[in-house]
């Protein structure tokens, strides 16, 4: 594992052309541009947490059957900090930073001690997002950075904080049909409130007003008062449907006073992080058109969700798809120590990730008798129990197990949809297929390769597309055979099955998140790479593959 977790990886920053076997469909004209820690130490100093490392963005730029790799470290603050000081001198997730022993501690522990929420990194490390036509890699603090999705430099640094009182957002936005981006963040012991906010940065601003950027029209749709004051819940993502907004405030908190002292204490941030298996797990569900909370209390048992997969209503019920997990463990697995000692062989993952399916009746019968089911689908086995004092306790379908890093055709986000492109993790917490699993006939299409390693699976529609699988899916893939060059993948996503690969020998790593940007959606005015890349790829000796 030490070869794909614990090794520094090198940028590419001049664009490489990719050795391509088999076809590239010629409608896939764009960049797949995606994110992940790169950098897992500074000096003689190492992060602790995968989730730590520095950002390296890389990019596939896909051209009438050609593909260009490049990849570049993150310029962030953090980025220029750690470089500057040749060692980690900025707190990660997993990682408390401190400053040069010989530096006075205390005036910094008092800096952190003077306010509740430290100012914490802008190393961005987990997703690419589209706001308008700019693109910003994203983590889960306050801060973003905008970046030039072509040639992978770093612009500006965005404090949300400016734009909506929130000091954590979440790295997964969903986007509605105009393009407007919605997001969820924290709200931390602001005017002695803890709260979660759904906000909208509009895709486009109106041409009359001055302010040109849309993060400067950002609105609240709802605020979620935390159940906690001091321990509101760790959220990675949350699902939309056409008319509503679905949050889980799960029993995985954030303990408010523990991150406030946490540098004194001598911890890092991720220890802050409690999973809380006595108490529920509360489903919010909120009306996108008024902004208002649903009345019932609906709820389900404890669980920890990172990755929604998709919601949508269906007759006055609202069913959303989660993958779910009996405890917090996961975010143990990837602590490097762990992943380093884990080789392929005998890494055992403690937690099963499990795709499940709940139903959340919309409107519900104030008369209906205690413990009657209030859902009345065919399509589901989910239940939601009637309780007195006006509670309804939601009890899930089990759909599939072992699948993350989830992915559908975003076309059908919110809307009624029957696959799931995903990651299978198996015995290890690292992909080693990849699954497209059909949610109508509960079953499954795999791809996977000896000693190879996929990252999330992206789907690109084919123009036009009559069919929700009609299209192609991109993944970075890595090897932990240094014989064997990394390559990008395309996949026909209907059956499953490869088109083409993109052999492309640098080293690659890991990514987590990223997105596809057709080229309608760049200023070509900037065309990148030049048509003389250099070769970047010898095809390995394919005999033993074919
Ligand atoms: C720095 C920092 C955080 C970072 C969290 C990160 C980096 C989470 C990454 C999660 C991923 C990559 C999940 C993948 O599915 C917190 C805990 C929000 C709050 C404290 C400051
Ligand atoms: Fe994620």
């Amino acid at each position: 594992m030490d070869v794909i977790f614990g090794r520094n990886k090198k940028e590419q920053v001049e664009p490489v052309r990719a050795k391509v076997r088999g076809k590239i469909p010629t409608w896939l004209q764009g960049i797949l541009l995606r994110n992940g820690p790169g950098m897992h130490t500074v000096g003689e100093t190492s992060y602790n947490h995968w989730f730590d490392g520095l950002a390296l963005l890389h990019s596939f730029t896909i051209r009438d059957g050609e593909v260009y790799y490049r990849s570049k470290y993150l310029r962030s603050d953090t980025y220029n900090a750690n470089i500057e000081a040749n060692r980690i001198v900025v707190s990660e997730f997993g990682t408390m930073a401190y400053p040069d022993p010989c530096k006075n501690i205390f005036s910094k522990a008092f800096s952190y001690l003077s306010h509740t929420i430290p100012d914490f990194t802008d190393n961005c490390l987990i997703n690419i997002i589209k706001c308008g036509r700019d693109f910003y890699a994203t983590t889960e603090t306050n801060y973003i950075r905008k970046i030039d999705p072509q040639t992978l430099e770093t612009l500006e640094k965005v404090d949300y904080r400016k734009y909506v009182a929130i000091n954590l957002a979440t790295a997964h936005p969903h986007y509605d049909s105009a393009g407007n981006v919605l997001n969820m963040g924290t709200s931390i012991v602001d005017k002695g409130k803890t709260k979660y906010v759904i906000f909208k940065i509009p895709a486009a601003v109106p041409d009359r007003t001055k302010e040109k950027s849309p993060l400067k029209h950002t609105e609240v749709l709802c605020s979620i008062h935390s159940r906690s004051l001091l321990s509101p819940s760790y959220y990675h993502s949350f699902g939309i449907t056409e008319n509503y907004i679905v949050f889980l405030e799960q029993p995985f908190k954030l303990d408010i006073l523990k991150l406030a002292t946490a540098y004194i204490r001598g911890v890092n941030w991720a220890s802050c992080l409690t999973f809380h298996k006595e108490e529920k797990t509360h489903i919010h569900v909120v009306d996108r058109r008024t902004g208002k909370p649903v009345s019932t209390k609906f709820y389900t048992d404890p669980m920890v969700v990172f990755h929604h997969v998709n919601a949508y209503e269906e007759d006055g019920c609202l069913l959303f798809d989660a993958i779910a997990y009996e405890d917090s463990s996961l975010y143990q697995c990837f602590y490097l120590a762990h992943l380093k000692n884990n080789s392929e062989e005998n890494s055992v993952v403690t937690c099963v990730s499990a795709l499940k399916r709940f139903a959340v009746p919309l409107c519900v019968d104030k008369n209906a008798e205690v413990g009657s089911d209030l859902v009345k689908l065919a399509s589901t086995t989910a239940r939601a129990l009637k309780e007195k004092d006006d509670q309804v306790y939601c009890q899930p379908e089990l759909l599939c197990e072992g699948l993350e890093l989830p992915q559908i055709n975003y076309a059908h986000n919110g809307k009624r949809y029957r696959y799931v492109f995903a990651a299978e993790i198996q015995r290890s917490p690292i992909p080693n297929k990849m699954i497209k699993y059909d949610i109508l006939t509960k079953s499954s299409l795999k791809w996977e390769e000896e000693h190879y390693w996929p990252a999330e699976p992206l789907f690109v529609p084919t123009p036009g597309a009559k069919d929700e699988d009609d299209g192609i899916i991109l993944s970075a893939i890595i090897s932990s055979d240094p014989q064997k060059p990394p390559f990008l993948l395309v996949l026909d996503a209907k059956s499953f099955t490869e088109l083409a690969r993109a052999y492309v020998d640098v080293d690659m790593h890991l990514d987590l998140h990223g997105l596809f940007i057709p080229d309608a959606d760049l200023d070509l005015s900037k065309r990148a790479p030049p048509q003389d890349a250099q070769d970047g790829a010898s095809e390995p000796c394919v005999a033993s593959q074919t």
